[in-house]
Formats: structure tokens, sequence, C-alpha cells
């Protein structure tokens, strides 16, 4: 089907909706491990690991400066957050199980916007 013209109402939507989503996000008890960036000097083999590090408070910045096209563009990058975590954190660790439940409740609540 043609997909809908993205009309400024629309990305205004979108954008209301990353940051409500975010500030959730970083409410989240579990959201320790992912607010700001993994310094990559106190975390050995963290940078060689991970081409694409991400985090809650990058992706503040860049919501802040609109670098997110759309609604699509910023899950992506909270997905790459997740999917870090679960490539470099053992499923049976602190942080690994963090990451498992921030993605669980993420996915409930974006879905709920659909
Ligand atoms: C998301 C992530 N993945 C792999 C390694 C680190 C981290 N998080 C950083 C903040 C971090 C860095 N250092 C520590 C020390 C104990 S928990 C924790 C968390």
């Amino acid at each position: 089907c043609a997909k809908k013209a993205k009309t400024p109402k629309d990305s205004n939507n979108d954008l209301a909706a990353c940051r409500m989503l975010l500030s959730e996000l970083e409410a989240h008890q579990d959201a320790w491990p992912f607010l700001s960036p993994v310094r990559h000097k106190s975390v050995p083999g963290y940078r060689k690991v991970i081409k694409k590090p991400m985090d809650f408070s990058t992706i503040k910045e860049k919501l802040t400066n609109n670098l997110y096209l759309n609604l699509e563009t910023f899950i992506i990058d909270v997905n790459l957050v997740f999917d870090n975590c679960q490539k470099f954190n053992e499923d049976d660790s602190e942080i690994g199980r963090a990451g498992h439940r921030m993605r669980r409740f993420f996915d409930k609540r974006w879905t709920e916007l659909l």
C-alpha cells in the first residue's frame, strides 16, 4: 500500500513519543548500566568487541540535536544499547539480566504506542 506521507505533525508526535519513551527508560530501576557511555578504559575488551557503542545519555543528546528522523531511527539506537549488552555480557550476570529486563520493558512500551 502507498506509504502515508509524513506531516510535520506526525514528526512532532514521533518526537514527543521518543522523549516520553526515553524518560521512562532512564527512570527504570534497571537502567543503571545504560545511563552513560561505557568507559572502555575501565572495561577491558569493550572497544574491540562493541563496534557501535550506545547509551541513554547519547540517545538523549541525539534527540536534543534533532538527529532522529522518526520513531524508527530512535528505536534502532535503543535496540543497539540492548544488543551491545547481550553481546558483551553473560545472560546470567547482573548487567546481562538488567539488559534483558530493560529490553522487555521497552518492547512492551513502544508497541503500546502503535
Ligand atoms: C552496559 C555495560 N556493558 C558492559 C560493561 C559495562 C556496562 N556498563 C557500564 C556503565 C558499567 C561499567 N562498570 C561497571 C562495574 C560494575 S557494573 C558496571 C557497569
